[in-house]
């Protein structure tokens, strides 16, 4: 057995030293009575140490009854108790205890993250079965990368740049070509201008495809802002959510070898190489930790920071020519590029991914039907993620959810509760929970996956939000449109009497409505984009993930259960906040109501008076007419000026198509002098027609800004 490690660890070694710098042997006096022989090795990215261990049981998970550990040296940290700590610097700890080891935090009864000083468990019956069984809903054979320039190892950075370019002019020429459609043929019914942007947002959706994992990204996540692109590219969008394109198993083995450091039959006792799931930045692959403990590894796309780079250098260039275009509306093209920069850059780093999975974990710690996959911390690096496997039926199939007999009605109800704890109580919520990051255990507990994406509620909002909310119920539209200024959700721009007038439609509509009729989430997500399309509303990205994660589990909890009510779920929820809200209210209440009676009657009593003075001194005045009242109503104003214009543009044209008649007579007559004057005449009055139209569209834009 001795000799068999020994030939291992040398063809490791050896096979470490073709990839990597073999920078020495020695053995381990840290803990000799288990450890029998240390090796450094130095990847790119970390400095390694192999502990080969003998096992006191052979039947104890490892390579021929020996553990195997892949510890980064620079992360060892040795405890008085001569126990070696791994992995303070992610705050996970793993340690080797009678020949079996362990590499991660592991999960107590309750879900929650044991401390980092564990003993060891041997992994539990459930997830330890030597080979990997079928997968839950069966592993889809998934399209291939090949064929796509994008995934193209020499794929030139100047190439990349001409292809995206050419996509942004395709995309500005359809623009143009549909605006001057309807701006000048004007013939569009509502029906025909929807079936053209559906046409143009498939057309979209294809080119996105073509153009690889940023635009893919980027395309989900434009499928999020349904403040700010019509639905029906929200719509197509959305698609882009299943069809990514896997690349090979060689790629995926050769890059996660690259990563960490190690040929995988060294990290890992089986390994899958087709892969569960191919998304937009990476894809995953099954596998069986040497100690027999089942794991998902996330591999990252290869050359994906690289094509960021290149992609996001020409995004930026794009934003800015958005934002100085007209065609392209008003929004903060540039602001919104660097939310989605942001986040792109945060979803490749695995690293990050982990530290959320495990905070997320933590906050769900007490409650026991929320699962959150450990994360096996010595198996992961930047673009490599190593995660328990935690298998379970996607909460929106259907059949497969009622051929075991899962309560639906249960599990919608957790799915929403899951999120009101995150956004009320925890203020730390996964901002992607589509059906395909959420499945369902065999105890009916909700699984989530991907923590690539989350956000989160400072407290300071989160006292905001708890006033917006206290507004709404009392149905003040004064003080919701103030909670939405501090929100920054809404621009105090120029005269803001009509948000007020649709916010209290808005307010007396929805919470008058008896429980039969009441509005489902995703019809007010809409209500809410038509008035911000009229109104200086600017959701800031945290809201827009909010209100489409909940409207999401909201259209998920009505497939699962036909009876499903939100405001049922929620009612508790919304209880509790106003109980805190009155709480908070009482004791300061009373003090303000007290200190403002005794104010009202100050100054009603002092300055009775010189009040009834002075009205009677006004109305005196009006009287005699030496007050002249002068309204100017702002927005007839502007209408009156438009109606001008538009008078203007129309005599404009009338001089203009006279002029060019003349002209062509003239030239037909021979008399070119006078033509070319015509002609000369005809082009200034075109000249007006356009600059009018261009002022009018100006006073349009400046209409919805106020
Ligand atoms: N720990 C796990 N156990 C079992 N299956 C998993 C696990 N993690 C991920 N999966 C499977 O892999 C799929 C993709 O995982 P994940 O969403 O984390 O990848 P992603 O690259 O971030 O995808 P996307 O960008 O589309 O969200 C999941 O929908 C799930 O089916």
């Amino acid at each position: 057995m001795a000799a068999l490690l020994a030939s291992q660890s040398c063809c490791y070694a050896s096979e470490t030293s073709r990839t990597t710098k073999a920078i020495g042997f020695s053995s381990s006096l840290e803990n000799p009575l288990t450890v029998e022989s240390t090796h450094s090795f130095l990847t790119k990215s970390k400095r390694f140490r192999i502990e080969m261990r003998q096992s006191e049981t052979p039947s104890k998970p490892g390579i021929n009854g020996r553990s195997v550990k892949m510890v980064p040296s620079s992360e060892v940290v040795k405890r008085k108790d001569g126990v070696n700590n791994v992995n303070k610097v992610n705050g996970s700890a793993g340690k080797v205890v009678n020949g079996s080891s362990l590499v991660t935090s592991r999960r107590n009864m309750n879900g929650s993250a044991a401390s980092s000083s564990t003993l060891v468990k041997p992994p539990t019956k459930q997830r330890t079965e030597s080979f990997l069984p079928p997968p839950v809903e069966g592993v889809r054979v998934l399209p291939s990368d090949e064929g796509f320039s994008w995934a193209d190892e020499n794929y030139s950075s100047f190439q990349r740049s001409v292809d995206v370019w050419s996509f942004v002019l395709a995309l500005r020429i359809r623009v143009l070509f549909d605006n001057a459609k309807w701006a000048y043929i004007g013939g569009f019914t509502e029906e025909k201008q929807k079936s053209r942007r559906r046409e143009t947002a498939s057309w979209l959706r294809e080119s996105v495809l073509q153009l690889g994992p940023t635009f893919i990204k980027l395309g989900q996540l434009s499928s999020t802002r349904s403040d700010l692109f019509p639905r029906e590219f929200v719509d197509e969008l959305s698609k882009l959510q299943d069809r990514v394109p896997a690349f090979s198993p060689e790629k995926a083995r050769r890059f996660i070898e690259t990563e960490l450091g190690a040929p995988i039959s060294v990290m890992y006792k089986e390994f899958e190489d087709q892969p569960i799931a191919a998304a937009s930045l990476g894809q995953v692959h099954r596998a069986v930790l040497h100690n027999g403990e089942k794991v998902v590894v996330k591999v990252q796309r290869p050359g994906l920071k690289k094509l960021f780079d290149i992609d996001l250098r020409n995004l930026k260039l794009i934003a800015e020519y958005f934002q100085k275009s007209e065609t392209f509306g008003t929004n903060d093209w540039v602001g919104i590029y660097e939310e989605c920069a942001t986040i792109l850059y945060q979803e490749i780093d695995y690293i990050n991914e982990a530290k959320n999975a495990d905070k997320f974990r933590r906050d769900f710690r007490n409650i026991s039907w929320v699962r959150v996959p450990l994360v096996y911390w010595d198996y992961s690096a930047m673009k490599v993620l190593t995660l328990e496997y935690v298998p379970g039926i996607k909460i929106n199939k259907l059949d497969a959810l009622a051929a075991r007999g899962y309560n639906r009605s249960r599990i919608a109800s957790r799915a929403i509760e899951a999120y009101l704890i995150q956004i009320l109580k925890t203020g730390f919520f996964h901002a992607d929970p589509h059906p395909g990051n959420l499945a369902i255990d065999v105890d009916e507990s909700i699984i989530y996956y991907d923590f690539g994406m989350m956000g989160e509620i400072k407290t300071f909002t989160r006292t905001r939000l708890l006033d917006l909310f206290y507004s709404v119920y009392e149905k003040d539209a004064k003080k919701v449109m103030q909670n939405l200024i501090d929100l920054e959700a809404l621009q105090p721009t120029g005269d803001l009497s009509s948000v007020r007038r649709s916010i209290q439609f808005f307010l007396d509509n929805l919470l008058s409505q008896s429980p039969d009729q009441q509005q489902t989430l995703a019809a007010i997500g809409e209500d809410l984009f038509a008035i911000s399309q009229d109104q200086p509303f600017r959701f800031p990205s945290t809201f827009t993930f909010v209100i489409r994660a909940f409207s999401t589990l909201e259209g998920i909890g009505y497939i699962l259960d036909p009876d499903f009510s939100f405001v049922k779920v929620a009612a508790p929820y919304a209880q509790e906040l106003l109980d805190l809200k009155q709480k908070q209210n009482s004791g300061t209440q009373l003090v303000q109501q007290i200190r403002k009676q005794a104010d009202d009657a100050r100054s009603s009593t002092l300055s009775m008076p010189s009040r009834v003075q002075r009205i009677e001194e006004f109305v005196k005045e009006l009287d005699s007419g030496d007050l002249k009242l002068r309204v100017r109503v702002l927005e007839s104003e502007r209408a009156a000026r438009k109606a001008t214009i538009l008078q203007m543009a129309t005599m404009y044209t009338v001089f203009g198509g006279t002029l060019l008649n003349i002209g062509v007579t003239f030239s037909n007559q021979g008399s070119q002098l006078v033509a070319n004057g015509s002609f000369v005449g005809a082009g200034i009055f075109m000249l007006l027609v356009l600059r009018s139209m261009q002022r009018v569209n100006k006073l349009d834009k400046f209409e919805k800004m106020i």
